[in-house]
């Protein structure tokens, strides 16, 4: 569904992916695990043409979308929930959650994203700020399901939230899979990751250093948390 090959990115000199490649396939939920600073987030932002410069290549079904604009890469089917989520302060719930355009047919109905978060139905007409951290990640999520897209992106949700609202998140995208939809993944919660993911990249210094199934993933345990420094 998703291939990215040889991509490199910059920000102004800076150049901070050196060649990353990877793969997604439809129906996969698949993470990139790295420490601070790996190029993780840098990645999405590529996929998501929010790098003004990036060379490689970029497919997504099959179209190329590495000179691709943010608005085509939402078009193509990618959703993005940024790792500051981007809920929007002066609008309630139910408002930012009909904020991204749909792109194409199949996205969730209101009904269903209600029935999956049943915290935003009920929180409908707060304000976007009023929400806890939990509730604003779920609405990031949400917002995106409504779309069309049908790939996600997610950067750490699971960032700066309690143990019990992580292993929420972690069931809803467990559903969102089950009900057909792609993840990409960033995370630095290991032990999260294991529970969703098919497959983990490693990434160290802007590239992927290696690839490992989450089957042999309690076998090679330390080895990793020695390379990720947790
Ligand atoms: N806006 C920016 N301008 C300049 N350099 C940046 C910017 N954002 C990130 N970087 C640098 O790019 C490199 C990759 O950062 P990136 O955010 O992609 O890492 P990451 O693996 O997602 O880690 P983190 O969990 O800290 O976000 C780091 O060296 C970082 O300092």
């Amino acid at each position: 569904m998703l291939e990215v090959s040889g991509l490199n990115a910059w920000y102004d000199e800076s150049h901070v992916l050196h060649g990353m490649e990877f793969e997604v396939r439809e129906g996969e939920c698949v993470t990139l695990l790295g420490r601070n600073g790996a190029g993780k987030s840098t990645t999405l932002k590529s996929i998501m043409g929010l790098m003004a410069r990036r060379t490689g290549s970029i497919r997504f079904r099959g179209a190329e979308l590495i000179a691709a604009r943010p608005d085509r890469v939402g078009r193509a089917g990618i959703g993005f929930c940024p790792e500051d989520r981007g809920i929007f302060a002066g609008l309630s719930v139910a408002e930012n959650l009909m904020l991204p355009p749909v792109v194409a047919p199949g996205g969730m109905s209101i009904a269903d994203i209600h029935d999956l978060f049943p915290n935003l139905a009920e929180r409908a007409g707060s304000p976007g700020t009023k929400l806890s951290g939990g509730e604003q990640q779920m609405l990031a999520i949400a917002r995106i399901l409504r779309t069309g897209a049908k790939l996600l992106l997610l950067d750490e949700p699971t960032e700066g939230l309690a143990p019990v609202i992580v292993q929420q998140i972690g069931r809803m995208i467990l559903e969102i899979k089950r009900r057909g939809f792609t993840v990409l993944l960033v995370e630095q919660n290991f032990r999260f990751a294991s529970r969703l993911a098919d497959r983990h990249y490693l990434v160290e210094h802007g590239r992927v250093v290696d690839m490992i199934p989450n089957h042999e993933l309690p076998a090679r345990a330390e080895a990793l948390h020695r390379r990720l420094g947790i």
